[in-house]
């Protein structure tokens, strides 16, 4: 299909006896939320981190825009427009919401500070930087110290740093993950925002925000997706109400 901008084809992923994946094939389409739920252990964050190349696979394989992405290592799946934010912050308390947006310009990571001056001279990655802060509505925060902002702030930074590489698909991990009734809101503004530049495919935990968000879900159970639809269908669905959702589908 011509609007299939990523794709993962029969991946697996075992751990000893564990199969944490188990044949996933799925798809992110043009303009998508596409959540992926199910329990915890399910394999969810195992089958991120196969799609961004951080864990080799045990078979299968993922491609963006129709390109195999197999043997390519992880930061240059990003370079190539994989665009991820992180379960845990990977941003430098220390540094500058700025210097922060410019190291994901730089496609780097971390505490990587050794050549920062040079860098933050840059005015290609500059920009870049501080179009993405605007984007996410911390252009006004661009000197403040990281540790600074506030909890929900840092994860509009996570997507910020993420979408310096102007990415071609998002992959965000629990982005709602700690935060307020105001924060998440707030967040559910910018990720209905941010699929219209490149979709994203959703790991959360917070069921209000999936079924608020999601065009598609897919359900994994041990390592499996035992279904993909729309919000109704999978509310409806009368395995996945037994097998995972429970209460916990918005009426
Ligand atoms: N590096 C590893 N070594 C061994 N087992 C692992 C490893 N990483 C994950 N697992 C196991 O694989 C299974 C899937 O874990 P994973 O973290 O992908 O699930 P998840 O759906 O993301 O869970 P959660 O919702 O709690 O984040 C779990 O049983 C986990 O204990």
């Amino acid at each position: 299909m011509t609007d299939v901008v990523l794709r993962t084809d029969r991946l697996f992923k075992s751990f000893g006896a564990l199969k944490a994946t188990n044949d996933v094939s799925l798809d992110l389409r043009k303009g998508e939320i596409h959540a992926l739920i199910g329990p915890n252990g399910a394999g969810k964050s195992t089958l991120i981190q196969q799609i961004t190349g951080h864990l080799a696979s045990d078979s299968g394989a993922v491609s963006l825009m129709d390109e195999h992405l197999t043997d390519v290592g992880p930061a240059e799946r990003a370079r190539k427009g994989l665009g991820r934010t992180f379960q845990i912050s990977s941003l430098a308390m220390e540094h500058t919401v700025l210097q922060n947006a410019v190291l994901g310009a730089l496609g780097q990571r971390g505490n990587v500070m050794a050549f920062f001056k040079p860098v933050m001279k840059d005015v290609r990655l500059v920009s870049a930087a501080k179009a993405a802060l605007a984007q996410v509505g911390l252009a006004e925060f661009a000197t403040t110290r990281t540790a600074d902002l506030s909890h929900g702030q840092r994860r509009q930074l996570e997507v910020a740093v993420a979408l310096t590489l102007k990415p071609k698909a998002f992959l965000m991990d629990e982005p709602m993950a700690g935060l307020g009734l105001e924060g998440a809101q707030q967040m559910i503004g910018l990720l209905t925002e941010l699929r219209k530049e490149a979709p994203i495919l959703l790991i959360e935990h917070d069921m209000d925000a999936v079924f608020a968000l999601a065009d598609r879900i897919s359900v994994l159970v041990y390592g499996e997706v035992i279904a993909t639809g729309t919000p109704e269908e999978i509310k409806v669905n009368p395995e996945i109400r037994r097998a995972y959702l429970g209460d916990e589908v918005p009426a």
